[in-house]
C-alpha cells in the first residue's frame, strides 16, 4: 500500500438544534461522529451508506469547507484542523470537490469557460491568453470541445454538465478529489461514462479520490476499498472485493443483499432493514443499528462496539469481539 494522504482521526461533526426566540441549542445533530481512516495516495476510497448517514458532511469536513467539532484531518501529515486561514488557502488547490447536482453547481450567469476560469482566477494561476489555454485544455481532457467554452450551463445535457465541474475541479492541478454523488443525478448509461472519465484521468494525473455514493453499486467498479457508514460512523471498511465476497458487519449484508447480482447462478436472500434510520439527533445507545439488525444481541443495545481491525479489515460490531 502506498503513502498516506489524508489521516482521519476521531472526525466529529455536531450540528447545533436552536429552538426559541433565543436560539437556545437545545441538541446537537451528530452528523460525523468519530472516524477513524486513512486514504492512501492514488487510491479510490468508496463512502457508502443511506441518506442522512453523514456522508457529505464527511467530505465537506475533511475538505475544511466546514468546521469539524473535534478530530485531525491530516492533509500528508499536517492537520488541516484550526490550521491558519492562509496556510489552508494554499493547500486548498490540492483538494477540489466534485458535487453531486452539476445543475445546482454551476452559476446560470457565467460561461463554462468563466466557471473553470474561477479557481484559476481566486489562486491567481492564469491570465489572459494562458488562462484560455488552460481553459482549452481543460475541456478537451474531460472530453469537451474548445468551442464549449463560450456556451452556458443550461445548453449542455447532465452528463456534460457534470464533465464541466470535473474540468474546474481539475484547474488546480489538485491531488485529492472529493467527489459527492457524482453520478447519482445522471441516468446510468451517462453514469458508467462518468465513472470511466474519473478512472481514466486518476491514472493519467495521479489523483486520489474520496469517491461518495448511497448505493454500492455505483461504488463497486472505481473503488479499491470501501466503507460502510450508518449514523455518523464507519462500520466496516475493507478491500472492495473482500467486501463484496464476504461482507461481515450486518448493515453492510443488507446494503449488499439489495445490489443486483450480475451471477444468476448465485442466489442471494434479500435482507430487508427494519423500520427507518433513526435521527442523528437521537442516536439509539449501544451500536447504533441494534434496533434494525437482525443478529442484534443483548451487549448491542448498551455498549457501543469499538472500530477495529479484524482480519485485515476495520470493523465496528460485538460479532467480531
Ligand atoms: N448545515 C447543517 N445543519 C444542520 N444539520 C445538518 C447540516 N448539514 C447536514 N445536516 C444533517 O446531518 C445529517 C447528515 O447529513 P449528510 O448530508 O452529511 O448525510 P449524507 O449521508 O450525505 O446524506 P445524503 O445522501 O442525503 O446527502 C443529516 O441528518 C442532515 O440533516
Amino acid at each position: 500500500m502506498s503513502q498516506p494522504l489524508i489521516e482521519v482521526t476521531n472526525l466529529k461533526k455536531y450540528f447545533p438544534i436552536k429552538k426559541g426566540i433565543f436560539s437556545r441549542t437545545v441538541g446537537h445533530v451528530k452528523a460525523v461522529d468519530g472516524l477513524d481512516f486513512t486514504i492512501f495516495k492514488g487510491e479510490t476510497l468508496g463512502l457508502v451508506g443511506e441518506s442522512g448517514c453523514g456522508k457529505s458532511t464527511t467530505g465537506r469536513a475533511i475538505l475544511q469547507l466546514i468546521d469539524p467539532t473535534e478530530g485531525e484531518v491530516k492533509y500528508e501529515g499536517r492537520n488541516l484542523v484550526g490550521m491558519k486561514t492562509t496556510e489552508l488557502h494554499k493547500l486548498r488547490k490540492d483538494m477540489q470537490m466534485v458535487f453531486q447536482d452539476p445543475y445546482a453547481s454551476l452559476d446560470p450567469r457565467l460561461t463554462v469557460g468563466d466557471i473553470i476560469a474561477e479557481p484559476l482566477e481566486i489562486h491567481k494561476i492564469a491570465q489572459g491568453s494562458e488562462k484560455n489555454r488552460r481553459i482549452d485544455e481543460l475541456l478537451n481532457v474531460v472530453g469537451l470541445s474548445s468551442a464549449h467554452a463560450k456556451r452556458y450551463g443550461h445548453e449542455f445535457s447532465g452528463g456534460q454538465r457534470q464533465r464541466i465541474g470535473i474540468a474546474r475541479a481539475l484547474a488546480l492541478n489538485p491531488k485529492l478529489i472529493v467527489a459527492d454523488e457524482p453520478v447519482s443525478a445522471l441516468d446510468v448509461s451517462i453514469q458508467s461514462q462518468v465513472i470511466n472519465l474519473l478512472q481514466d484521468l486518476q491514472e493519467q494525473f495521479d489523483l486520489t479520490y474520496l469517491f461518495i455514493a448511497h448505493d454500492l453499486s455505483v461504488v463497486k467498479h472505481i473503488s479499491n476499498r470501501i466503507g460502510v457508514m450508518y449514523l455518523g460512523r464507519i462500520v466496516e471498511l475493507a478491500d472492495k472485493t473482500e467486501l463484496f465476497d464476504t461482507p461481515m458487519h450486518p448493515y453492510t449484508k443488507a446494503l449488499l443483499s439489495a445490489v443486483p447480482n450480475p451471477n444468476p447462478l448465485m442466489k442471494k436472500e434479500r435482507i430487508v432493514l427494519r423500520g427507518d434510520v433513526p435521527s442523528p439527533a437521537n442516536p439509539p445507545a449501544g451500536c447504533t443499528f441494534h434496533p434494525r439488525c437482525t443478529d442484534c444481541m443483548e451487549i448491542c443495545r448498551t455498549v457501543k462496539p469499538i472500530f477495529k481491525k479484524v482480519n485485515g479489515r476495520y470493523i465496528a460490531c460485538h460479532l467480531y469481539e
